[in-house]
């Protein structure tokens, strides 16, 4: 027995309890009607899986239309429900007409017993996806308000980051493609965020992707997704990062990262607009907004040869330059404030305080890893202080480089850490002669630093 709920329309009776028997052993509630004004009065009609509906109701008339007059109402109450139209005086002109106004078939009086019930069992199958369908678009929308919702809040009052507010607010309304620049840890992902979330593309998600952290290999499966078969582990179809995006914004961190040969992949992709997964010939158009962000000065490096003028003209229709925290005046105490209060909450140390002295050695810093620099400097001092109120004391910044010969209990790890942030240090954060000095390409360094959250 099907779980399904039927409902019968038709003026007469006799075809109301033929159609009733042949039902009920297959279906679980069968209910029959023979005045068609009663439908309207159906409060649960969205309850119903499948409507059979007669065409002619009057004496004499048999022209179909009040069969398509309940057909609209129908819809208009539940548009999922389907019907199924029946009448003794059809022919495919009606026929076609009753499924261009949203019946799901048509059936001839009188009708095949086995015929009918394989009609009503595929409508029934239709309204079941109709409803999963319903269902499934309801949790995407739910999913993509609580991705978008979990931003964190820009925080800042100095003039300079004011002035990249303005910039952003202006540009997210309109399609440019933006190119976002800042030393490492300034808030670039952040400002990506502000310009998806004040777009017309708002409501649809947005897909970041760390091109850093991507190798060559992983490259096309990641971005352009691939078909089952394709290759060794492609145990199933599966969308790339693109196809992802689909309607919405895509943010390609660290993009001067790419290689050569990678970027000219990516400029086919956004010069056609439409991405090939591996092992398919099927395009797919893609329409997306694209955001991209880098540490490097891409105009230089088109200058050296290692990145492509013409990939950066398509990135870079307007770029906002995130100003590094040392020219942010005060806003290094309005961060510091707002991420004491975050780490407080999370590690239930409620009311603590900065002291005007740890105030002055917050400002005096220059925070070479600025504000991630500054939320981790935050976050451990409030896990190791046993202070309400923090001093400058409480706030240890990371001087590397001590002698290791003389730390006793030093492991690789923290030996590979120490060199790196020396290397950052002395090359003020220029990844390139800092992986150049320390014998790695720029990629192996930024998964270094992302592992070891320098
Ligand atoms: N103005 C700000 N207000 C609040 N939090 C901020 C602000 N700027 C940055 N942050 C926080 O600092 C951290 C680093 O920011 P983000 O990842 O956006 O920097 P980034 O420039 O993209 O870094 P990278 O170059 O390493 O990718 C994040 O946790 C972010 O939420």
């Amino acid at each position: 027995m099907i779980e399904g709920n039927i409902l019968i329309v038709d003026d007469n009776k006799g075809i109301l309890s033929a159609l009733e028997l042949l039902l009920q052993s297959e279906y679980k509630t069968i209910t029959t009607i023979s005045n068609p004004n009663q439908i309207t009065a159906f409060y649960d009609l969205k309850n119903y899986d499948v409507v059979l509906l007669d065409m002619n109701f009057s004496a004499g008339v048999n022209t179909g239309n009040e069969g398509f007059y309940w057909l609209k109402r129908i819809k208009e109450l539940s548009p999922d429900v389907s019907v199924i139209m029946i009448t003794a005086y059809g022919d495919v002109e009606i026929a076609v007409r009753a499924l261009k106004e949203g019946a799901n078939d048509f059936v001839l009086k009188p009708w095949d017993n086995n015929k009918l019930l394989g009609t009503i069992q595929s409508a029934f199958q239709l309204r079941q996806s109709r409803i999963e369908v319903s269902h499934l678009k309801q949790e995407t929308k739910h999913l993509k308000q609580l991705i978008n919702k979990t931003q964190t809040p820009i925080i800042g009052n100095s003039k300079p980051i004011h002035q990249v507010l303005n910039i952003t607010h202006k540009v997210a309304k309109t399609k440019a493609n933006v190119l976002i620049t800042g030393e490492n840890g300034v808030g670039k992902e952040l400002i990506a965020q502000d310009i998806h979330s004040g777009s017309l593309r708002k409501d649809e998600i947005l897909v970041s992707v760390d091109m850093g952290a991507i190798t060559e290999s992983l490259f096309e499966s990641e971005l352009f997704g691939y078909t089952k078969g394709s290759f060794t582990d492609a145990h199933e179809d599966r969308a790339g990062k693109f196809e992802t995006a689909n309607g919405g914004t895509l943010f390609l961190d660290e993009i001067g990262n790419l290689s050569l040969s990678l970027q000219a992949k990516l400029l086919a992709v956004l010069q056609n607009r439409e991405v090939f997964r591996i092992g398919s010939s099927t395009p797919i158009p893609i329409d997306i907004r694209l955001v991209c962000a880098t540490n490097c000065n891409l105009d230089q490096m088109v200058e050296e040869g290692t990145f492509r003028e013409d990939l950066l003209y398509r990135i870079n229709t307007i770029q906002i330059e995130v100003p590094p925290l040392r020219d942010r005046g005060n806003d290094v105490l309005l961060l510091a404030e707002f991420f004491l209060n975050s780490y407080s909450k999370k590690y239930g140390k409620i009311g603590l305080k900065i002291s005007a002295s740890a105030e002055k050695k917050l400002l005096e810093h220059n925070w070479p890893g600025n504000v991630r620099e500054l939320q981790h400097t935050i976050e451990r001092s409030v896990i190791l202080s046993d202070n309400k109120t923090f001093t400058a004391n409480d706030f240890m910044f990371k001087k590397p480089s001590q002698s290791f010969t003389k730390v006793l209990d030093i492991t690789i790890d923290d030996m590979e850490k120490t060199m790196i942030e020396n290397a950052l240090l002395k090359h003020e954060n220029n990844h390139s002669a800092a992986a150049n000095q320390l014998g790695i390409t720029r990629q192996t360094l930024y998964n270094k630093i992302k592992r070891y959250g320098i």
